[in-house]
């Protein structure tokens, strides 16, 4: 369940981050679990309908690739349909969820037949219409990503996702790999709250370190996902942006300290506070020696921590005018059963 009163959703994006390798890949499921992640997360693409045969066929000279072409570069880290049917196996005999950015129409139909649990839609997805009526016809939940887009663009993303599915998220994203602070725009989670308020609101991070994530959830957020590595020097574009296991961990561990945190908007003073209260709150008390028969007046009176305690100072404006039924020595506390 996600949204409302529900924990935050994290995600360990694994992405590309596998190298390849089913092996690294399954290591990463495991410790996406161990952290206390919910779900780990990959990407499916059919290269050739995501990608134009031109587009395939540009060289990519990045330290980053896997192949003289960008297409052997996505060759070799693509899984196959049993591969991914085995990480799916293998997250669910750990526990954890297993799903996939489909990034093109082809491996949403792939995703549906392996019965992920929910639909994540990359930003570079979320302002390609047909497919998103596509995937949300399927019925699964979605988790739309919102990187690369302009608010009217969003404003038609709700709207078409809206109209085929209620069980969607909507995250706010900016794509650069790492993400510098100054362009994370967590303010856009505050106008997604205000202009989708049916809809839970969560964040898809690219910047290094966690404080930003954290403070997304401290706004509201209600699925955050992030990159997740097991070494930010390994090849690869996105590993330096990416949390390594004990930053995932102590990602958890954060979420769920300010969830904690969070608490009720209900102001008031709480059994935690009485010791507190009993040894410091403060009391009316007497400033000069009053006597008996005396009516009482503000110039009469100082705020200070008394003993006994006496009466809350906030109550100090209701005692003028009121007659004193016994002397006050200067610097007692007055009591409430001294008051005519
Ligand atoms: C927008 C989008 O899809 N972004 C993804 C998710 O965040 C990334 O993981 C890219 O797949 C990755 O950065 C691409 O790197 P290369 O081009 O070296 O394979
Ligand atoms: C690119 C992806 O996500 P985001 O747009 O959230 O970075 C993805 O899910 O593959």
């Amino acid at each position: 369940m996600i949204g409302g009163s529900h924990p935050c959703f994290i995600i360990a994006e694994i992405g590309q981050n596998h190298q390849g390798d089913i092996e690294i890949a399954k290591k990463m499921i495991k410790m996406a679990k161990d952290c206390g992640a919910d779900c780990a997360k990959f990407q499916k693409s059919e290269l050739e309908y995501k990608f134009s045969k031109r587009a395939l066929e540009r060289p990519y000279n990045s330290k980053h690739s896997w192949g003289k072409t960008y297409g052997d570069h996505k060759r070799h880290l693509e899984f196959s349909h049993d591969q991914y049917r085995e990480l799916k196996k293998y997250a669910e005999d750990i526990g954890i969820f297993l799903t996939a950015s489909g990034m093109d129409e082809m491996a949403v139909e792939f995703l549906h037949e392996l019965d992920v649990p929910f639909f994540k839609v990359a930003s570079c997805d979320a302002n390609n219409f047909p497919y998103l009526e596509k995937t949300a016809r399927k019925g699964r939940p979605m988790v739309v990503s919102t990187g690369m887009q302009s608010m009217e663009t969003i404003r038609r993303v709700y709207k078409t996702v809206k109209e085929h599915n209620q069980k969607f998220t909507l995250l706010q994203c900016t794509s650069a790999y790492p993400l510098d602070p100054k362009d994370v725009n967590l303010s856009v989670i505050r106008k997604y709250q205000e202009e989708f308020p049916d809809v839970p609101i969560g964040y898809s991070g690219h910047e290094k370190g966690i404080y930003i994530t954290v403070a997304a959830v401290a706004m509201g957020a209600k699925v955050v996902e992030r990159h997740v590595t097991l070494n930010k020097t390994w090849k690869g574009n996105d590993h330096e942006a990416s949390l390594e296991p004990s930053e995932l961990a102590e990602l958890v561990r954060a979420i769920r300290l300010v969830e904690t945190a969070m608490g009720s908007p209900d102001k008031q003073m709480l059994p935690c506070e009485k010791t507190c209260h009993d040894k410091l709150g403060k009391s009316v008390i007497a400033k000069v020696t009053i006597t008996k028969g005396t009516v009482l007046s503000l110039d009469m009176f100082a705020v200070k921590v008394g003993e006994p305690k006496g009466i809350p100072p906030e109550n100090m404006q209701n005692l003028v005018g009121k007659k004193i039924k016994v002397d006050v020595e200067e610097d007692d506390s007055i009591l409430a059963d001294m008051i005519e």
